[in-house]
């Protein structure tokens, strides 16, 4: 039984399962039981062999049957194993493949979105696929089988022709005998096994191919495996850089908050405050010498025209004299976005000091030339260079102010407005300047500032923002910064201002057109003007205008009146300076809030005190309590904030723009509050406040549901806030910005189409 002998070789030793099998239990059975036998040889594996030969060799049945044979006769043997093996995982694992490879790509792309991905499922694929690949070794086995099996075939051509050339040859007496037919069907049933083993060769040989398939696969999944770890390593590379430069602008970032104040910064905020105290001064210059005025407009007229004006007249040619000090203002204030780009913030401040000289020199000089037309000149000119002041001076402050100081230095505008405000109100007295001879030199006193401007301006450093930013002067930047910040470390600003250039860079410098077009900057816009209106349009100008005549309706006798508004203005510069540690402690937005709801509580305690004066009479205190309350909160956060926050909510580029845009709407507001103040009065008698009222309580929501606090911020974590399509994303003010540029420190641009893919 060689037969059996050798097969159960071939099969690993089997047991003679299948084809080999049958041979050796009996040659009778061969035939019909070879498909079973392996079955019964081989239990344990035979349901894995018979199954996954199928699978994988079902264009040649026989094979399945052979295969079958085989693998159930070799339950521990290398034939099997490799039968099993490679028919099965053959299939299974080119699905598999496929899936863990779709798995992977996946994988791949959520881990870029997340930077999170479960790294303990990943290393579970790639374990299943590097076993697979293991696996493929056993495709060797297959090939070793192959030839065992070739062998065999060969062995048995050989034995099975022995066999037949001695059965087909039988003597004549056992012709027909019993022997012969013995002979014969032994001959038969090993024709039917030579077939057989032809077919179980070219199965073998298909499988073999297969297994060649799967094995290209194999490579290939390596290879993607090679990629996909080269991909997590640079990803982990790229993490461990963005952490680094986290912590590094964190630093950054601490270090610019322990900035101090050096004497420069205080000389040139001095230097640049003087703009806005002749904003403020010119505002309330000319309040007091009203009568004086309309006198003087009177006499001109009846020197010229030898006819006599009536007071109606003289107080509508009064009127124009103060509102054209506005319109000269938006002029200016609309003007200084240009201004501030081309000649830069301290130089547009310095040739606007020339302005302030002509319009000063024109107003004093409007007796000597006898004529108020002279007078209109110089309170427009005035206006264009407190227009321009308003704009080029908050600029200048907050670029060149340390982070940790911008909100305090910020509040400094408005102390010098208040400050110009209270010197025009006390020189304005009737004891001082307030008289026929002394209004021209009150109005001409705006010479001072403008004057002192120009000796104290030229020492300060330009912004180092519009050097390095807009102008690309990164050495003179450099030699500003040094100055201000009285240190040769100024490596963290120069990288804060680079930061806020990356930040824009898409925006470089932008024109007014585009800035109203752009969506991304239409946001801190808004805000911008409605910041600017909630201070115009609170009505602190309808309580600075004509306090005085409300506190006489309040009940109060008109010397005590004039004291009393005196009083305000003092009130007024005392607690914008309480206020100024406040800025970057407390936040600019929690400050505007408190500021808008306590307006929004004295404006109702002013219209009840209206009300009620006449029928009680000691309420006329509570309405100058109530006024006094009123410009406290105004003092709090809606008289600064408004001027600090549009240079804080845009970068370099569209900075000047913004400024141009917000102070012209202040101008705007401000005219229209003068001009309608009076109007509103006659129509609504004692509700005169109540609008100012409803106007506080929509600013005060507006505030509270779309201004970002800008304290301690850079300005481009300012910028970050508004990026997620327009709208407003909070983020820590310890954390630094998502606007880092992808960029390796080598600066190897990264190959995002690779992540993407
Ligand atoms: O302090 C009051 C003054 O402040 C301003 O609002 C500017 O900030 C002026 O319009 C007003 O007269």
């Amino acid at each position: 039984m060689k037969v059996s002998s050798s097969s159960g070789r071939v099969c690993g030793g089997g047991g003679g399962g299948g084809v080999c099998g049958n041979g050796g239990e009996d040659g009778n059975d061969t035939g019909s039981r070879g498909d079973s036998g392996g079955g019964g040889g081989g239990a344990p594996n035979n349901n894995n062999s018979s199954s996954s030969s199928t699978s994988t060799c079902t264009s040649s049945p026989p094979c399945s049957e052979g295969c079958g044979g085989g693998g159930g006769g070799g339950s521990g043997g290398s034939g099997l194993v490799a039968g099993v093996l490679v028919s099965d995982q053959g299939e299974v694992i080119s699905d598999r493949y496929v899936g863990v490879a779709r798995q992977f790509a996946s994988r791949q792309a959520s881990e870029r979105g997340s930077n999170k991905a479960d790294q303990s499922d990943g290393s579970d694929d790639e374990t299943t696929l590097r076993q697979m690949l293991v696996s493929s070794y056993m495709v060797d086995g297959l090939r070793s089988l192959q030839h065992q099996v070739t062998d065999m075939s060969a062995n048995l051509t050989t034995r099975l022709d022995e066999l037949q050339s001695r059965g087909v040859s039988p003597s004549p007496a056992a012709y027909y005998g019993t022997e012969h037919r013995g002979h014969m069907e032994t001959s038969v049933a090993l024709s039917e096994i030579r077939t057989q083993l032809h077919e179980l060769t070219r199965s073998l040989e298909s499988c073999q191919s297969e297994v060649t398939e799967v094995k290209r696969d194999m490579v290939a999944i390596k290879n993607e495996l090679d990629t996909v770890q080269q991909v997590k390593e640079e990803i982990e590379e790229l993490r461990e850089y963005v952490d680094r430069l986290e912590l590094q602008s964190h630093r950054r970032k601490l270090r610019l908050l322990e900035q101090g104040l050096t004497f420069f910064l205080s000389y040139t905020i001095l230097a640049s405050m003087l703009g806005m105290l002749q904003f403020g001064y010119n505002t309330g210059v000319i309040n007091a010498p009203e009568g004086n005025i309309e006198k003087f407009i009177k006499d001109v007229f009846e020197d010229r025209y030898k006819e006599n004006m009536d007071h109606a007249q003289a107080e509508l040619l009064y009127s124009f004299a103060v509102s054209i000090f506005a319109i000269g203002g938006m002029l200016g204030g609309f003007s200084g976005g240009i201004i501030a780009n081309r000649f830069g913030r301290k130089g547009g401040l310095l040739l606007n000091s020339f302005v302030g000289i002509g319009g000063a020199c024109l107003m004093g000089l409007t007796k000597y030339f006898n004529s108020y037309e002279v007078l209109f000149i110089g309170r427009f000119i005035i206006g264009v260079n407190c227009g321009l002041n308003t704009s080029l001076v908050p600029m200048y402050i907050s670029e060149i102010a340390p982070l940790n100081l911008r909100g305090g230095l910020g509040t400094v505008n408005q102390l010098a407005v208040t400050t110009g405000l209270l010197i025009s109100q006390i020189l304005g007295i009737e004891q001082i300047l307030g008289t026929d001879e002394g209004w021209p030199l009150l109005l001409g006193l705006a010479i001072c500032p403008a004057i002192l401007q120009l000796i104290l301006l030229p020492v300060c450093p330009e912004s180092p923002r519009y050097l390095l930013i807009t102008k690309q002067w990164e050495e003179e930047a450099r030699k500003a910064l040094r100055r201000l910040r009285a240190t040769n470390q100024i490596e963290e600003d120069i990288e804060e201002m680079r930061a806020e250039e990356r930040a824009q860079q898409s925006e470089a410098t932008i024109s007014m057109m585009e800035l109203v077009c752009s969506p991304t900057l239409r946001q801190p816009l808004i805000i911008s003007v409605v910041m600017q209106l909630s201070q115009q349009l609170s009505g602190i100008n309808a309580v600075f205008y004509y306090s005085t005549s409300l506190f006489i309706t309040a009940g109060l006798a008109e010397n005590v009146a004039k004291f009393v508004t005196i009083g305000i203005g003092v009130i007024m510069v005392n607690m914008t300076l309480v206020t100024m540690p406040l800025m970057d402690k407390t936040g600019r937005r929690t400050l505007h809030l408190y500021g808008l709801g306590g307006m929004f509580i004295f404006s109702i305690f002013i219209t009840i005190s209206l009300l009620i004066t006449e029928m009680i009479d000691w309420m006329s205190y509570l309405a100058v309590v109530s006024i006094l309350g009123f410009v406290v909160f105004f003092a709090v956060g809606p008289g600064s904030i408004p001027w600090m926050i549009t240079a804080e909510l845009f970068s370099q580029g569209p900075r000047p723009a913004a400024m141009s845009i917000a102070v012209l709407i202040n101008w705007v507001a401000n005219f229209a509050v003068g001009i309608g103040f009076q109007p509103l009065k006659t129509a609504l008698d004692n509700y005169t406040f109540l609008p100012f009222s409803v106007l506080l309580a929509i600013f005060w929501i507006f505030t509270y549901k779309k201004v970002p606090e800008t304290k301690n911020k850079t300005f481009e974590e300012i910028l970050a806030l508004f990026r997620q399509n327009g709208s407003l994303v909070e983020i820590e003010a310890s954390k630094t910005t998502s606007t880092i540029t992808l960029v390796k420190p080598e600066d190897t641009p990264l190959d995002t189409d690779k992540y993407a893919s």
